[in-house]
């Protein structure tokens, strides 16, 4: 028997108890010092890894820990900051890395721009994670800031563990960046001559500070690689190589392909594989590493939170561990950044569904577990066998629980399949825009909002009470009925065309619905990280899915009822309900779409018929969802607009579909967007100051658009000039009879004073672009 290490790629860092979130924002709002937050994080660091040791993982993996994203550490550690934040050198670390984090200033509340807005985040990989975009330029210098990191081993060592630092590899990490202020023709890729001397010394100065291993980080190494990233990599390692530590390449998310062989050779002592999403890879992989290296296995699932079949794990590592005479390390596929702490703390999820878990803790359980199978060591079989066993049962019986396949479910779904024209309209666009707008009778530029308005502490205070059984359902439902009368008289006030209820019942407008449908289970303290103190409650799908009945009629008839003006009601779709849930593995995405389609597709026939005249059905996960892997696009886009068009088309030409996606990057996927065929779309535009519409407008989109005429994710209020000129440029672009006009995104995570100001600000911007376009008033068909 050979001996197996484990070790894991990451650890989640916002704590089992969310205590990095509080920390963070006590600290924001001025309400404690610097030195007090770091203590709080140097202690959630010292918790992670002594029970990472205590379930017997080799080593300790430091460097994963941030306090807002880890993108973010190494624009500090590389001292790349940029020029455009005009920082003086006086600011304190902290204080810089916040202001790149959440914008020019430590405070939210200032509405000064003179020291640069807040990196753009964007999604990492195909997670719900975001992180903080690096910026580059043919000025951009680097300059080694490496006393955090060290710090950080220097703590870990103090406690006695053996350390592996985790870190961002340098084409990834050139890779995650982009251009800005940058000369035309300026590749980012040219810049890596000059970070490499910077890794190494790193690298020298974490061998001499005791770290065992170094494990960087490559996920682009499943990506689409153009050729000069790829051949970039075999001379930048045997640069890094020199520094004399040990180095594990780390990949994972996706299957290697045409790079298997270039990431098997790299000249460094080891290679971590996905061995989840990429297991048919393994044994090509095995065949090409070279036996003195160490081979980490990613065995055990860190992007979803199934209990491990360890039988066949051990099936699919048993022929590998034969053929290999070298080093075998047994580890998670990924970082465990992407699932919630522990099970210990959920005292009330489902209990037949529990025993199939395993969250991050659970899952170092499982490696330990593998580990002693694998090794020779007597003492333990017992309890080993005693541990497979139960994995054996909770396994068979997720397998034959009556819960999770529904035979109604699977007729519903064979009745949609053999009806084509259950994903499609009555009638084409045209014709639907036609009735719409006499139905509608809306200005041109008619002015709306993307769904949600503030989520007071109120709200959040009564919700907390209502799920600890301290207010009365009818208490709740009368305060949140006070909400949505607050929100429609603001609106109406605010002069805006198309109101809506403004989500004040909605915890999540994905575990909202996760909550009310059958198949879904969900968490009290499942939280993982989605940027920043921001989390999420992902709900885990582990059936099939069905509406036991209506979910949001209620609330939007009652929205309706206290306005003359259309109220939209408001939809997740079925493909962001699937990307930002845990998913079952035992059948294809695609199925599980299909399901959370039909019933989303009853929630709009109701709404319908309640006298809601315009639905809102969001897909904001719609571009994240897409494939790592170009070749597997098609298939993707395919099901995906499948699922969004089976949710809507039940609704009739007269009920106006429209759908909403914040997260930009569209223009190639633009025909699988016109696919979906939504009467009006609303994207996330202003950050790109309207760039985007470029696409749509060479694509000849066909149907409405509101491009976003400004960002929700910053309190500034922007004046009516200054988005009166988007809607200029837009409409430069689209026909001006196509355009909406709208915010980014909602506007949750935003306070009332600025929203009004800022919807003001917006619906006068529209009525100076209507005076505009007067003359053209006859083609925009929007009527009076
Ligand atoms: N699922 C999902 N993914 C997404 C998005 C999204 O909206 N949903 N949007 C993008 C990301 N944007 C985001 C924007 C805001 C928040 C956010 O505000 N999250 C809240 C939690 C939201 C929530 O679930 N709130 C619950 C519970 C709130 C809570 O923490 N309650 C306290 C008690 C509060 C009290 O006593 O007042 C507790 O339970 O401990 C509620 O409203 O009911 C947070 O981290 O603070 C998250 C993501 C992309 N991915
Ligand atoms: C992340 S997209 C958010 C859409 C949702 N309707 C909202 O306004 O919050
Ligand atoms: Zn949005």
């Amino acid at each position: 028997m050979k001996l197996i290490q484990t070790h894991i790629p990451g650890f989640p860092r916002i704590g089992a108890a969310r205590e990095l979130k509080f920390a963070l924002e006590r600290f924001w709002r001025g309400e404690s010092s610097e030195a007090a937050l770091q203590e709080i994080a140097s202690n959630l660091r010292a918790r992670h890894w002594a029970i990472q040791r205590q379930h017997g993982l080799d080593f300790v993996t430091v460097g994963d820990f941030a306090l807002y994203d880890h993108v973010a550490n190494h624009i500090q550690l590389f001292g790349c900051e940029p020029a455009r934040f005009a920082f003086t050198g006086e600011e304190s670390a902290a204080s810089r890395y916040f202001a790149m984090a959440r914008g020019g200033h430590a405070h939210e509340s200032c509405n000064c721009v003179h020291n640069g807005a807040a990196l753009e985040m964007t999604k990492w990989f195909d997670t719900n994670y975001h992180y903080l975009v690096p910026e580059f330029s043919e000025s951009t210098t680097f300059e080694l800031n490496s006393q955090r990191l060290l710090d950080e081993v220097a703590e870990a060592r103090a406690a006695g563990h053996p350390a592996k630092v985790v870190l961002l590899g340098p084409l990834t990490f050139l890779w995650l960046g982009k251009e800005r202020d940058a000369a035309p023709g300026f590749n980012r890729l040219g810049l890596l001559e000059h970070l490499l001397p910077q890794y190494s010394r790193l690298l020298m100065q974490l061998r001499a500070a005791g770290a065992e291993w170094v494990q960087l980080d490559e996920p682009i190494l499943g990506l689409d690689l153009p050729n000069a990233w790829r051949n970039a990599f075999e001379p930048a390692y045997w640069l890094l190589n020199q520094a004399g530590a040990q180095l594990l390449v780390a990949t994972y998310f996706s299957p290697l392909e045409e790079n298997v062989s270039l990431a098997c050779r790299l000249p460094v002592a080891g290679l971590h594989v996905d061995a989840v999403r990429a297991v048919s890879e393994l044994t090509s992989v095995a065949d090409w590493m070279p036996a003195h290296k160490v081979l980490s296995i990613g065995v055990v699932d860190g992007r979803n939170i199934w209990r491990t079949d360890l039988d066949a794990t051990l099936a699919t590592l048993l022929p590998v561990l034969a053929k290999r005479s070298g080093p075998v390390w047994l580890s998670t596929s990924c970082s465990l950044l992407h699932v919630p702490y522990s099970l210990d703390s959920e005292a009330s999820l489902d209990e037949e569904v529990r025993p199939w878990l395993a969250f991050a803790e659970e899952k170092l359980a499982e490696l330990a577990l593998l580990k002693a199978a694998l090794s020779a060591d007597e003492r333990v079989s017992g309890q080993v066998a005693r541990g497979f066993a139960e994995a054996r049962s909770a396994l068979a019986n997720r397998r034959a629980s009556a819960r999770v396949h529904s035979a109604a479910v699977a007729k519903r779904l064979a009745s949609l399949a053999s009806d084509e024209r259950a994903s499609r309209r009555g009638s084409p666009f045209v014709q639907r825009q036609k009735v719409q707008r006499e139905r509608l009778q809306l200005p041109a530029f008619p002015t709306t909002t993307i769904g949600s308005f503030p989520q007071t502490q109120t709200i959040r205070t009564a919700r907390a009470a209502l799920k600890r059984g301290e207010l009365p359902a009818a208490e709740y439902q009368q305060a949140m009925r006070e909400e949505i009368e607050h929100a429609i008289r603001r609106q109406e006030e605010l002069g805006l065309d198309v109101l809506v209820h403004g989500e004040a019942e909605r915890n999540d407008m994905v575990e909202y619905f996760g909550e009310q449908l059958d198949g879904f289970a969900f968490t009290a303290n499942g939280w993982v990280q989605s940027y920043g103190s921001r989390c999420v409650k992902p709900p885990i799908i582990y059936g099939d899915v069905q509406r036991p009945q209506p979910m949001t009629v209620q609330w939007a008839e009652y929205a309706q009822s206290l306005t003359t003006r259309p109220v939209k009601g408001m939809l997740t779709g079925p493909v962001t309900i699937l990307q930002w849930s845990f998913v079952r593995d035992d059948q294809p995405r695609a199925d599980t779409a299909q399901q959370i389609a039909a019933a989303i597709r009853d929630e709009v026939r109701d709404l319908e018929s309640a006298g809601i005249v315009i639905i809102q059905i969001d897909e904001p996960a719609l571009r994240e969802g897409l494939p790592l892997r170009r070749s597997r696009w098609d298939a993707y886009l395919g099901w995906s607009t499948k699922a969004f068009r089976t949710s809507a088309a039940v609704a009739g030409d007269a009920t106006q579909i429209h759908t909403h996606m914040c997260y930009a990057e569209f223009n190639d996927i633009l025909p699988a967007i016109a696919a979906l065929d939504a009467d009006v779309i609303t994207i996330e535009s202003s950050r790109s100051a309207m760039e985007l519409l470029g696409g749509f407008a060479s694509f000849r989109y066909p149907n409405e658009i509101g491009p976003g005429v400004y960002d929700i994710h910053s309190p500034r209020v922007p004046g009516s000039d200054e988005m009166a000129e988007l809607l200029r440029k837009a409409a430069r672009v689209v026909p001006p009879a196509q355009l909406w006009v709208n915010p980014d995104c909602g506007l949750k995570t935003r306070a009332w004073p600025e929203t009004s100001a800022a919807l003001q600000n917006m619906v006068a911007a529209a009525r100076k672009l209507r005076a505009e376009v007067e003359l053209h008033q006859s083609d925009t068909g929007h009527g009076a």
